[in-house]
């Protein structure tokens, strides 16, 4: 997932507007009184939206310390994982790492302390998060993942596997002009024949078969799901559980958001202290490739029992039908 402009790319620093709960890692004055860190608002501010220009590092105040994860956003690729990590993050209690890190897929080998690294400093009581959405579908990761910490809270952004796949080749598309047909590409024999599960646009939708492989290492009540459908229509409802699942307080609500209809999607208002209403950049709500309705039909049916299956494992119908 390359890092384009809009909110995405950013350094680990939370949005502005955070309280700092305790003197920052900074003893505090006789008396109690913190010493007067550098200003919060100013040290972590966004970058301006629209600006495709990569962000200019920010200089971190040297407080806190960085932490493993305690909450990691694991899948699944065009979900809406960017989505939910920068809404999240406007929680003053959440930390997290602006870029997809790909530790437990790419770089296990580089060992824990380079992950701790990778994350942005936290003060006490804040938790740390990173999205990567390879994660879900990579054999090894929940095993790795558990490995770390058995508590670690995994949230997953699901959205209708079709749409998810489409999704996904227009990705694709954009990247490589001569790509296959959608068609090509999701059907074997010619196009005439079964479905491709062996193309990872496909394949990753088979969300049962993912989520057997981490239930064998954690217990689905530490597992969120996300509806990706949900987060565009009702981002606060979808938010609330999420500041639910993770023990914050409900801070992150509709007041943050507002429908955008140059962009069609939910955005970001303008925080109080300072900055302008983000969006998510614009590889974030692209238009779609067209695909055929027959192609669309067939891959609806195809997908339909692992659907259901993973309702089932879930307690939650999706709706996807
Ligand atoms: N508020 C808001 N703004 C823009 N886009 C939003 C938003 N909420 C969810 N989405 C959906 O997020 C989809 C991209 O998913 P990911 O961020 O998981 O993609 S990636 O795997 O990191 O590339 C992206 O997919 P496409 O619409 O196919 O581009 C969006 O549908």
């Amino acid at each position: 997932h390359a890092v384009k402009g809009g909110l995405e790319g950013r350094g680990g620093g939370a949005l502005g507007g955070g309280q700092v709960k305790n003197c920052g890692g900074v003893a505090p004055a006789a008396g109690g009184a913190c010493a007067s860190p550098p200003p919060l608002s100013r040290a972590l501010a966004p970058p301006r939206a629209g600006s495709d220009a990569p962000s200019p590092p920010v200089a971190h105040p040297k407080f806190g310390n960085k932490k493993l994860p305690n909450a990691i956003i694991v899948g699944v690729k065009k979900g809406g994982t960017r989505a939910v990590l920068e809404f999240i993050r406007i929680h003053p209690d959440v930390r997290a790492a602006g870029t997809e890190t790909h530790f437990f897929d790419r770089h296990y080998g580089r060992g824990l302390e380079w992950y701790r690294g990778a994350m942005p400093r936290t003060l006490e009581g804040q938790l740390t998060m990173e999205k990567t959405p390879s994660y879900f579908v990579t054999k090894e990761t929940p095993r790795r993942i558990a490995a770390m910490s058995r508590d670690t809270k995994l949230i997953v952004v699901v959205r209708d596997p079709v749409t998810r796949a489409i999704s996904d080749y227009t990705q694709t598309l954009s990247k490589t002009p001569d790509l296959p047909s959608f068609r090509e590409l999701a059907f074997r024999n010619q196009s005439s024949g079964p479905v491709d599960t062996s193309w990872n646009a496909i394949r990753i939708g088979l969300y049962a078969l993912h989520l057997e492989n981490w239930l064998r290492y954690f217990p689905l009540a530490q597992m969120h799901f996300v509806s990706g459908e949900r987060l565009i229509a009702d981002p606060a409802g979808e938010l609330a559980r999420v500041q639910d699942f993770l023990g914050l307080k409900r801070i992150v609500t509709d007041k943050h958001f507002y429908f955008n209809r140059t962009k069609g999607f939910p955005c970001l208002k303008k925080p109080e202290s300072s900055g302008s209403p983000r969006c998510l950049g614009k590889s974030k709500g692209r238009t779609h490739a067209q695909i055929d309705r027959d192609a669309v039909e067939q891959l609806r049916d195809f997908y339909r029992p692992f659907n259901v299956k993973f309702y089932e494992m879930v307690g939650h119908d999706f709706k996807w039908d």
